[in-house]
């Protein structure tokens, strides 16, 4: 039966909310956030001076019962315009969101939407303003227009529409490309309904980080605009009292705590928030790594029930991009403890087949199958969430390339123990020892170095080695190797393909080594799979296919691969040095 796979339920709110609140920082920067506002609303309950209300005999007043925070340059009381600053600030900053959202919300719907003529008109639009120096404007308007900083902030709502603009326009362009988009119109939704049930959830939640954003940025530039001496003298503001501070620097600096760590503590707490709210985003929304997919699919969605010591069963496999397949009937099944080489010359569709077992085919493929499953989960039909559970714990991956494959901003110690701190629960400490002693298991000759060293700090062949050991560090039972000594040289590949037999072996996992080299065949696999033109061609156990090939591609690969030189076997003795260098 043919089936369409539904769109992924969108993010809920409730869940965003929970999984923000759930990160303490977040949890403490809207703690801040609530203090400031609350504190900025009760300014009257809490100061009996007016923000602009100058007695001579407290200028420069130290702090008292009377004056909390002193007396500042001109006798006006600091708590006071502390507090009624607090509310310029937040006023400023959510009149810049507020229009910056009323102009770019919904000319990027509307252009990602329809696009067309309205796109590009609005596109030219955003151009211009984006064009224009924003401070200049403001200064401009100030001078020319108003004093009144609410008015500096309106206008800078309007220059920084273009990045709402933008960023909504983005997703709603990723979203319409959805089938389940084209699935909801087919079925004669209304363009309302489908905005409102699935263009908007996805566009609401980089709208909030977004806001966030701006609104840090606009309580910066109000202040840096006061702090010029912009702004109605009767307006107390954070920028303002830094003024006065500055210039009363070097008989009171203490009056430049107050305003700065107001101001310092608001953009944080209101910046960080928005990290959080990204860093909850990154584990709700389905559409960043595009799953579950709108795919096509037959029988896919069923569970089997596993053979034994059935890992992974793939049936039927196929992988097409638009009109091109690029695998087409794959079948292949694992068992615990075995090696299965995938084989064949480059584009036979290898990788394309090891990526649909670990869902990492980009969005743009079209993926059917009679069966994929993991130990009987059929793999299609699981959340993004639940695939995310399996991987690393369930089905590991060493791939190709391993510089490019650890990030060169985090040291190495980090890459290891974050996967376990989620994957297993375990707490720092025992990540970090578990992570030094994966180290040590994989030959790296000084775990506690490269613990701390960052990627371009070792050679590629440790690089390989510390992959390998996340790739196992959350004891997988399939391990997925995508042509994983390719990038290495000739020795440090003989060790590389030891290790990982060895590996394999004590913990008996299962193994797909995806390469086109069938000396890396003989050295570790029990089984191969040949593959041709995105199909299989010839399946037998290694020993058979190297004493009696039954496909003539196959004695070609075989023909081409041995005869310049030995089997890596050869290559592999006992007590091998290690022959990598850090560099
Ligand atoms: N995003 C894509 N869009 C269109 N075609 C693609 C895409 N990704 C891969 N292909 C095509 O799929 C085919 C199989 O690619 P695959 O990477 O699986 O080959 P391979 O056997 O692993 O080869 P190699 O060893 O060179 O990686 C190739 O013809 C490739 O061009």
């Amino acid at each position: 039966m043919t089936d369409v796979a539904q769109a992924p339920a969108a993010p809920g709110r409730d869940r965003l909310l929970r999984r923000t609140l759930r990160d303490p920082l977040a949890v403490v920067c809207l703690a801040v956030l609530a203090l400031v506002i609350a504190a900025s609303l009760a300014a009257p309950l809490l100061t009996d001076y007016a923000p602009d209300h100058s007695v001579l005999a407290d200028t420069l007043a130290p702090m008292s019962g009377a004056h909390p925070l002193g007396g500042d340059g001109v006798g006006r009381d600091v708590m006071s315009r502390l507090l009624y600053g607090g509310r310029t600030s937040l006023v400023g900053g959510t009149l810049a969101v507020l229009v910056a959202f009323a102009v770019g919300g919904p000319l990027g719907l509307i252009s990602g939407f329809y696009r067309g003529w309205f796109d590009a008109l609005a596109g030219w639009a955003v151009n211009v303003i984006m064009a224009v120096p924003a401070i200049i404007v403001m200064l401009v308007v100030m001078a020319a227009v108003s004093q009144d900083l609410n008015i500096a902030m309106i206008v800078l709502g309007v220059i920084m529409a273009p990045m709402v603009f933008r960023l909504i326009r983005a997703s709603v362009l990723a979203v319409r490309e959805e089938l389940y988009v084209d699935a909801a119109r087919v079925s004669g939704l209304g363009d309302a309904r489908i905005m409102r049930r699935h263009v908007l959830p996805v566009v609401i939640a980089p709208s909030v980080i977004q806001a966030t954003q701006v609104f840090a940025v606009a309580i910066g530039i109000q202040a840096g605009l006061a702090f010029l001496g912009l702004g109605k003298a009767s307006q107390a503001s954070w920028g303002a009292m830094l003024g006065d501070a500055f210039t009363n620097v070097y008989t009171a600096p203490v009056l430049l705590v107050w305003p700065g760590a107001a101001m310092g503590l608001t953009i944080l707490a209101s910046s960080m928030l928005g990290n959080a709210v990204r860093d909850a985003l990154g584990t709700t929304q389905p559409r960043v790594t595009k799953r579950p997919r709108p795919v096509v699919r037959t029988a896919a969605g069923s569970a089997v029930a596993p053979a034994e010591d059935r890992l992974l069963t793939v049936e039927g496999l196929r992988v097409a991009y638009g009109e091109k397949t690029v695998v087409d009937g794959v079948s292949i099944t694992v068992e615990r403890g075995e090696v299965l080489g995938l084989v064949g010359e480059s584009g036979s569709g290898k990788s394309q087949t090891a990526f649909s077992v670990l869902g990492l085919l980009p969005y743009e493929a079209e993926v059917k199958a009679d069966q994929l499953a993991f130990e009987g989960k059929a793999l299609l039909s699981l959340s993004l969430d639940q695939l995310n559970a399996l991987r690393g714990r369930g089905i590991g991956y060493i791939p190709q390339e391993p510089m490019s494959n650890l990030d060169p901003c985090f040291r190495i110690g980090f890459q290891l123990v974050e996967p376990m701190r989620k994957h297993l629960g375990l707490s720092r400490a025992d990540a970090r020892t578990k992570a030094l002693e994966l180290l040590a298991r994989v030959g790296i000759p000084d775990p506690e170095r490269v613990f701390r060293s960052y990627p371009h700090q070792i050679s590629g062949g440790m690089a390989q080695r510390v992959l390998i050991a996340g790739a196992v560090s959350c004891d997988p039972r399939l391990l997925i190797a995508d042509e994983p000594t390719t990038a290495l040289d000739v020795t440090v590949q003989a060790e590389v393909l030891d290790l990982m037999r060895s590996l394999q072996q004590e913990r008996h996992m299962g193994m797909i080594l995806v390469t086109h080299d069938f000396g890396v065949v003989a050295d570790i696999c029990d089984r191969v799979a040949v593959m041709q033109k995105g199909r299989i061609v010839e399946s037998a156990p290694a020993g058979q296919i190297f004493a009696a090939p039954g496909h003539d591609y196959t004695r070609m690969l075989l023909d081409s691969t041995l005869e310049g030189g030995p089997a890596r076997g050869e290559l592999l003795r006992p007590g091998t040095p290690l022959k990598e260098v850090t560099s």
